[in-house]
């Protein structure tokens, strides 16, 4: 069967390709899933089975955003202990989590996804860790409501099976058992991976932190993620106080820990990574073990700023992650491009800290790199896949800034015109497409109070 083309002309363009080449008038030409080409001024003449034509007059086509680290059931949990630091938020929000059921988990991942794809995010990713006993089958609710979106999608099988008895942070009825956490996250790699170029849906082994599982944990969960071929994910190196707990119980910091159970590796990315030495971010160099950031939670939770820029020059892969709604109430990714600008300028590099481009970089292509996927998404280049996005930068907010990017990513967040995945519209005019984004903030808001009143009762 013929291909179904989609033409966008008239637009500015930033591929993100290995050369940064733009276009301040260009086109794209899509065929199904696939770009076919993109190039400066008009689309080629004569093309055929030309389904749809936009005029992208006062636009600029980006990749679509990919997000690399996010917990999707905290958005039933959104504006709870606000003034806490990482440690003693967990402890205060642990035991809510516990009472999460596949209906609720459900919903939070149906407005996380939400508000992420609205704002222009083609690949989303969701760190779950937890898992309350005989609650259903959570990976499943997840990723079907990933696919309902129609957004291309991560889940980091995560878990924690080291309670406060063994030493650990959340309360032992929060955790599961050892054995019980890899067998539930083989049968779901094996029920949901697909490694195919255009996978919609991929499975991580995603121990949740050192403070929170067992050495074990994280050393099977190696060796299944690498008997699989799936990627491997955790946070690592966020706080002060986990350093001093690795250091007490380890003997070692965050990063010689990960290292002595297996996980450097370019098969690895961890979220936040905010205290690293020199040499902590050289072996995540010399390994092409990923980083998540997370500048808006980091600040949220006052963890600290992490060392981007030396991470970017040690050849670190970096993208950008929104974190969990429950420490980064706004959910969505463009913030994060512009906190990533603006805070890491506040670190030692001042002004010369990060560029717009930079910043464009770290929430498309380099999201792409950390998930693994850097063959497949994360620029605008023939061959690879039609994830991208049409930003409206001729309205009040934007039209005044000479420079696209920098629109895009100093500016306030624009508006969409249109975002494709895998060649389907999913956002048009600012819209949703796949889903009804009004029942989802009422079914949120519901099952936010269900959480809350079942919480409360102890
Ligand atoms: N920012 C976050 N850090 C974490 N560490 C951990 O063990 N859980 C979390 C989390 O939910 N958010």
């Amino acid at each position: 069967m013929a291909a179904s083309r989609i033409v966008i002309e008239n637009c500015a363009i930033a591929t993100v390709d290995a050369h940064d080449t733009e276009y301040a008038s260009g086109h794209v030409v899509v065929a199904d899933n696939r770009i076919e080409s993109v190039g400066a001024g008009p689309a080629p003449a004569r093309l055929e089975n030309v389904v749809r034509r936009i005029d992208g007059t006062g636009h600029l086509v980006t990749p679509g955003l990919v997000n690399t680290h996010h917990h999707f059931y905290q958005w039933l949990t959104r504006g709870l202990a606000t003034d806490h630091n990482l440690f003693d938020w967990l402890v205060a929000l642990y035991p809510t989590w516990a009472r999460l059921d596949e209906p609720m988990v459900r919903t939070a991942a149906q407005g996380s996804l939400a508000m992420m794809v609205r704002g222009g995010v083609t690949t989303a990713m969701d760190h779950h860790y937890v898992y309350p006993r005989g609650t259903g089958d959570l990976s499943g609710a997840i990723i079907g409501a990933a696919a309902e979106m129609g957004v291309r999608f991560t889940l980091a099988r995560g878990s924690m099976d080291r309670g406060t008895s063994d030493g650990g942070l959340p309360p032992d009825f929060a955790v599961e058992s050892l054995d019980d956490a890899l067998a539930a996250t083989e049968k779901t790699i094996d029920a949901h991976h697909d490694a195919s170029f255009d996978a919609m849906t991929q499975i991580a082994v995603a121990p949740c932190s050192p403070f929170s599982v067992s050495t074990e944990l994280l050393k099977q969960g190696a060796e299944l993620a690498r008997r699989k071929g799936v990627r491997l994910h955790t946070h690592g190196s966020e706080t002060v106080e986990e350093e001093q707990f690795c250091k007490e119980l380890f003997g070692m910091g965050p990063t010689d820990y990960f290292e002595s159970t297996g996980w450097l590796g370019s098969d690895v990315w961890m979220a936040h990574c905010v205290h690293m030495n020199d040499s902590d971010i050289a072996a995540f160099g010399r390994t092409g073990t990923g980083v998540a950031h997370c500048p808006s939670s980091n600040a949220r939770l006052a963890a600290g700023i992490a060392r981007v820029p030396d991470m970017l020059g040690a050849g670190v892969p970096v993208g950008l992650g929104v974190d969990g709604t429950a420490s980064n109430e706004s959910g969505e990714l463009h913030t994060e491009l512009r906190n990533a600008l603006l805070i890491n300028r506040l670190g030692a590099r001042g002004e010369s800290a990060l560029t717009a481009r930079q910043a464009l970089r770290l929430g498309t292509y380099g999201g792409a790199q950390v998930l693994g996927r850097a063959g497949q998404i994360g620029s605008i280049e023939p061959g690879k896949l039609a994830d991208l996005v049409l930003w409206k930068l001729d309205t009040l907010a934007h039209a005044s800034i000479a420079d696209p990017v920098t629109a895009l990513v100093f500016g306030a967040a624009a508006p969409i015109t249109l975002s494709l995945v895998n060649g389907r519209t999913v956002v048009e005019d600012s819209h949703l497409t796949t889903v009804d984004e009004d029942a989802i903030a009422r079914s949120t808001r519901s099952e936010a109070q269900r959480l809350a009143r079942i919480a409360a009762t102890g």
